[in-house]
């Protein structure tokens, strides 16, 4: 029997204002071609009107400052490493560096490495140019799927907050919402504390959205292909061809993966099948880990010691890919190549190319596209 199940909210659905709770009302959003509805009955006179029936989709990045003066550096700062699942040990000791020496003396050194990126003509970062314009593009691509769905962009720190983008969803009738944190690997660092926010803001709402959240896609076949051809594309244009690649990813404290975080072993299976796509062994294909942060130790090996290791080495040209970051960002494009490829260069190394990160191009958007639709199965009709 081929009988098709009807999807919650779907053109089947027969919702009236008499099954809604009596003090929230809904006003059911109009779809082009969809059936009559029964007319509502039993709403008292003041109801007051409530969107209902659309389906939100909220990508959401990392975050970053609002502009590159210290003030806004150390408000960015202060939030981002406030949290615990980004510095697990919030103890006095911690207050005390943060407020003591970090706030002091970081804003003033990363507001002049954001000055080096800082997107000038729209007057922000990179990766807020990025991810909104993912976000547009991510529309454009779902719409003709399901005319419900609304597409937001939101960050976990500074802004676009969550809970403002959150709470305009769901004035836009949203009462579904795909939460896709932008992290193709898995950590507590980044995706979980997405999920704390988003929760954090459901927390104050008397009528929650249902909330669903992407899966990280580190092994999916889609993004696997799409960084291998970004690589080709990229080694194509260049003037030399890389005795090495790396592959970098941002690191965590050691510690968080001993206590069981996987984005480890996330990153380690998105290096190897992209590796085996890609035809090079681990002496021409090299996972490592930038970034780090205070003194402890982060998972290994980093992406600064390999990179002066191989230049003394006598390797001459190398290239470097950044997987995990979904748009570029302070990260790939001051660190990589900027301090990285000095590095190279200082160290005995001739040519040196920092691949760009999938972005918003047709394949980084075919990436997104992939993920997003996948989570909607069940709350949007399946293809015809
Ligand atoms: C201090 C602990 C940090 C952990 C753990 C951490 C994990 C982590 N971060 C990203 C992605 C990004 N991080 C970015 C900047 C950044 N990261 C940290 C610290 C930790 N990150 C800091 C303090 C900063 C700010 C810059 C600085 O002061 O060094 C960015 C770039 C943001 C931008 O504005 O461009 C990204 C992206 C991941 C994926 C991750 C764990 C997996
Ligand atoms: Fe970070
Ligand atoms: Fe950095």
């Amino acid at each position: 029997m081929n009988e098709r199940i009807p999807t919650p909210g779907s053109r089947d659905e027969t919702t009236t204002f008499a099954d809604a709770p009596p003090r929230a009302p809904l006003r059911p959003v109009a779809r082009p071609g969809a059936g009559a509805r029964p007319a509502p009955s039993a709403r008292p006179a003041d109801h007051p009107p409530v969107e209902h029936g659309r389906i939100g989709v909220l990508i959401v990045n990392l975050g970053t400052p609002d502009a590159t003066d210290p003030d806004s550096v150390r408000r960015y700062l202060k939030q981002f490493l406030s949290d615990a699942r980004v510095i697990e040990a919030q103890g006095p000791i911690w207050k005390l560096v943060l407020n003591g020496i970090i706030l002091r003396t970081r804003p003033a050194q990363k507001g002049r490495d954001y000055e080096k990126i800082w997107n000038r003509e729209k007057n922000e970062s990179p990766l807020k140019t990025i991810t909104r314009s993912q976000s547009e593009q991510l529309a454009g691509l779902v719409a003709p799927v399901d005319d419900r769905l609304v597409v937001d962009w939101a960050m976990r720190y500074g802004n676009p907050s969550m809970e403002s983008r959150l709470a305009a969803l769901q004035a836009r009738g949203c009462d579904r919402i795909l939460l896709v944190p932008l992290y193709p690997q898995y950590a507590a660092a980044t995706t979980a504390t997405v999920c704390d926010e988003a929760f954090r803001a459901l927390m104050r709402l008397r009528w929650q959205p249902t909330l669903r959240v992407a899966a990280p896609w580190y092994d999916d076949p889609v993004y696997i292909e799409a960084l291998a051809r970004s690589v080709e594309d990229e080694l194509a244009k260049l003037s030399f061809t890389p005795e090495v690649i790396i592959a970098s990813f941002h690191g965590i404290p050691k510690e968080y993966f001993d206590k069981g975080d996987p984005y480890y072993c996330h990153c380690a299976k998105t290096h190897r099948l992209l590796g085996a796509r890609l035809g090079l062994d681990e002496t021409r294909f090299r996972l490592t880990f930038q970034s780090r942060f205070g003194r402890a130790e982060w998972l290994q090996p980093y992406t600064d010691m390999t990179v002066k290791a191989l230049a003394e080495s006598g390797t001459k040209s190398l290239a470097v890919i950044t997987p995990g970051f979904t748009s570029d960002c302070l990260e790939t494009l001051e660190e990589i190549a900027g301090e990285n490829a000095e590095i190279f260069l200082h160290n005995g190394g001739e040519n040196f190319a920092a691949i760009p990160c999938l972005n918003d191009s047709g394949p980084g958007m075919e990436v997104i596209r992939t993920v997003v639709l996948r989570e909607l199965q069940g709350w949007i009709d399946p293809p015809a």
